[in-house]
């Protein structure tokens, strides 16, 4: 499937309707992350609607630095493309998969800053291929993930319920913790890629951290896995964990229906780490991988945990 338009959309152009933009959002969704789709499936069918629109949004913001044609992408490239998207937020879908993200905007009262912010994020990819520390990581992964969490708890909605207590005068709404599952799931994006982003010359892994487990670019590069290694590797583990559980804190804030997709989709994610962990670290020549069937069986008991947490 190609995300990005190949013409520019003249004023004649007859779009794809509403429905046929929202079916290719969902084929898109479906074919590039079965853990998120699979997370859709169980919300109702406005909600699942406008995550396919964002997800595809997503998708193609992050296709424009990491995609097949990354190579033609320039700060321009990303001008054009905020470009775009000040106009889908004015109302004005400028291809076929705009039209369904303009509906859904027209749905639910989302914000464009995280959608510029996300962009920042690419850009960031285009300026460096090294962190120094962590805050500076953290920064990136908030911009290209943290985001997401932003967008998907403003589609999902928090429970009414909170609001109604006497002492309550707003409805708190867990952003806090919706940015730390953005930015868990960044982070083990990041642990099980270590060995296809080192052969594209890129280092995610904060460089002090390295340092500090006294194991060097070189090591990374040529794929040493030794027990400096494997004890790095633990430390990054146990820092992407600390997210999940300020994740999990939120959940309960969340719209009934929106808590069993997210905890499928926090446990089903956050299970990349463990297969990390049962492949002895070894992220050079092996992709932790998730079997759809131990995808299913996280299900129940991610429904267990929303119904009683
Ligand atoms: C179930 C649900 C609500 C899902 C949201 C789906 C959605 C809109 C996802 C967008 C993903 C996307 C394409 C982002 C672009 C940047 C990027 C690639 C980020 C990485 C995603 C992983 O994708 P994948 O494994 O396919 O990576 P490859 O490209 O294959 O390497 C990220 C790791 C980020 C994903 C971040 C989230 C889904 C945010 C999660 C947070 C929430 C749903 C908020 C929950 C609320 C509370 C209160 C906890
Ligand atoms: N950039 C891409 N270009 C083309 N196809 C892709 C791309 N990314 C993913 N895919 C397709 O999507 C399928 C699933 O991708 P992936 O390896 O991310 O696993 P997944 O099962 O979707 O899990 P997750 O939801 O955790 O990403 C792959 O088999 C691949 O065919
Ligand atoms: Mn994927």
């Amino acid at each position: 499937m190609l995300l990005q338009p190949t013409t520019t959309v003249s004023p004649k152009h007859v779009l794809a309707s509403i429905d046929e933009s929202y079916e290719c959002c969902r084929q898109i969704t479906a074919k590039y992350s079965k853990t998120f789709y699979m997370g859709t499936m169980l919300m109702s069918e406005a909600k699942r609607r406008a995550i396919w629109a964002i997800y595809v949004w997503c998708r193609r913001t992050d296709e424009l630095v990491d995609g097949p044609s990354a190579k033609f992408t320039t700060e321009a490239t990303l001008d054009d493309w905020e470009s775009q998207l000040e106009s889908v937020f004015a109302g004005r879908p400028q291809d076929d998969y705009d039209v369904a993200m303009v509906d859904a905007l027209e749905h639910f009262t989302l914000d464009i800053q995280p959608f510029r912010d996300m962009i920042e994020g690419q850009r960031m990819d285009l300026r460096c291929s090294r962190y120094e520390t962590f805050e500076d990581l953290k920064l990136y992964c908030y911009r290209v993930a943290g985001t997401v969490g932003l967008m998907s708890t403003v589609v999902m909605g928090v429970d009414p319920e909170y609001g109604t207590a006497p002492w309550a005068t707003t409805i708190p709404c867990p952003i806090d913790e919706a940015i730390a599952l953005g930015i868990a799931n960044q982070l083990t994006n990041i642990l099980r890629d270590v060995g296809e982003d080192a052969r594209r010359g890129r280092i995610y892994l904060p460089l002090e951290d390295l340092e500090l487990f006294n194991y060097s670019e070189r090591d990374l590069i040529n794929g040493v896995i030794d027990e400096r290694w494997r004890a790095l590797m633990r430390f990054q583990i146990q820092r992407a964990l600390k997210f999940y559980r300020e994740a999990e804190r939120g959940i309960t804030l969340l719209s009934p229906d929106a808590r069993w997709p997210v905890w499928s989709a926090l446990m089903l994610y956050r299970k990349i780490l463990d297969v990390i962990a049962e492949n002895q670290y070894d992220v050079f020549n092996r992709r932790a991988f998730v079997p759809t069937v131990r995808k299913l069986l996280c299900l129940p008991p991610a429904l267990l945990r929303a119904r009683v947490l």
